[in-house]
């Protein structure tokens, strides 16, 4: 019998595949660099039985609808915003996400970006790098305490709560503002529920953790960064989707928040002309909240066992509700 096929829109290690590889025939793209090309994605995409794609593939209504056999898409990511869920259900194609493995790692990214911001640190890695470095001097590179200043969390989910454990570390006040309120949140980490006005205009360090939505999509509009304080971080490690970057922009140049810190972009990968590139109070990062080996490793695995419980008629660990 002719073995499913699965195909891969990035280089997955070999070492990976080989548990599986009796049952399924593996293809992918080999380039690591670059994506793979619509045209490429929508030829596999005709023949595959399963996919395993990446958040910079648009898995939309179109290219689904070249689909002939597919039946499981398993996003290397936690969130799914690229993927039309109504168009897979539609052809009852699984969609499965990585939710859980990367909830510590991302926070991590999240924490050492809140830090890195904060405390100036790629500025002062310029900065000696460039030579400048010619004497101690009392506020050279002065940035903004963490510690004991309060964290706004937007998105009260499993990152937003592990943001908060390493809060609590700081020994910060955690404000956090979500869809519902989230009482174990509130009962074991010591987090406030707020309005989101209220947090934006108390939180020294507003942190976006909110999955993109139409409903949380450019939330962090002119109006949201006018009503932070003058002196407050504004970080983002969900998704530039929820921020209108046009406002943020104008924002950090017109001193209305103090400096950004953010590892997602409306167009990935951003250009490096790109006006807030050009920000010294702007640390930017080229989306890699979960990029760790060990994360990274697990992700591939999560996304493997997903596809290969579909392929085999049973239920997949981690769908996403569609
Ligand atoms: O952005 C990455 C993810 O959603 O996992």
């Amino acid at each position: 019998m002719k073995k499913p096929y699965v195909y891969v829109t990035r280089k997955i290690p070999a070492a990976l595949l080989a548990p599986y590889k009796d049952d399924f025939t593996f293809n992918y793209w080999e380039r690591e660099e670059t994506s793979v090309p619509r045209e490429e994605l929508t030829k596999q995409i005709k023949k595959a039985d399963a996919l395993i794609c990446m958040v910079g593939d648009a898995i939309d209504k179109s290219i689904l609808e070249e689909a002939n056999q597919l039946k499981i898409i398993a996003n290397l990511a936690v969130g799914y915003d690229n993927i039309d869920l109504e168009a897979a259900k539609s052809k009852d194609i699984v969609v499965t996400n990585t939710p859980d493995v990367l909830t510590e790692t991302t926070a991590d990214l999240g924490f050492a970006l809140l830090l890195a911001t904060a405390r100036r640190l790629m500025e002062a890695n310029d900065y000696i790098r460039q030579g400048k470095w010619k004497e101690w001097s009392p506020y050279l590179l002065a940035g903004a305490d963490v510690h004991q200043k309060t964290i706004g969390i937007v998105g009260m989910g499993r990152i937003g709560r592990a943001l908060a454990r390493r809060a609590q570390g700081f020994g910060m006040k955690i404000m956090y503002h979500n869809r519902s309120r989230n009482l174990v949140a509130e009962s074991e980490l010591g987090t406030t529920y707020a309005s989101f006005s209220d947090l934006l205009k108390t939180a020294d360090f507003v942190v976006s953790v909110v999955p993109l939505s139409s409903e949380t999509e450019n939330m962090f509009d002119s109006q949201a960064f006018q009503l932070m304080k003058k002196d407050a971080l504004f970080i983002n490690i969900s998704r530039g989707g929820v921020v209108n970057e046009e406002a943020l922009l104008q924002a950090l140049q017109n001193g209305d928040i103090q400096a950004a810190g953010l590892d997602v972009f409306k167009e990935e990968p951003i250009s490096k002309d790109h006006p807030l590139l050009q920000l010294p109070n702007v640390v930017a990062l080229p989306h890699i909240g979960s990029a760790s080996m060990e994360t990274r490793t697990s992700m591939w695995n999560l996304s493997l066992e997903n596809v290969a419980a579909v392929l085999r008629g049973s239920a997949p660990k981690t769908p996403v509700s569609q």
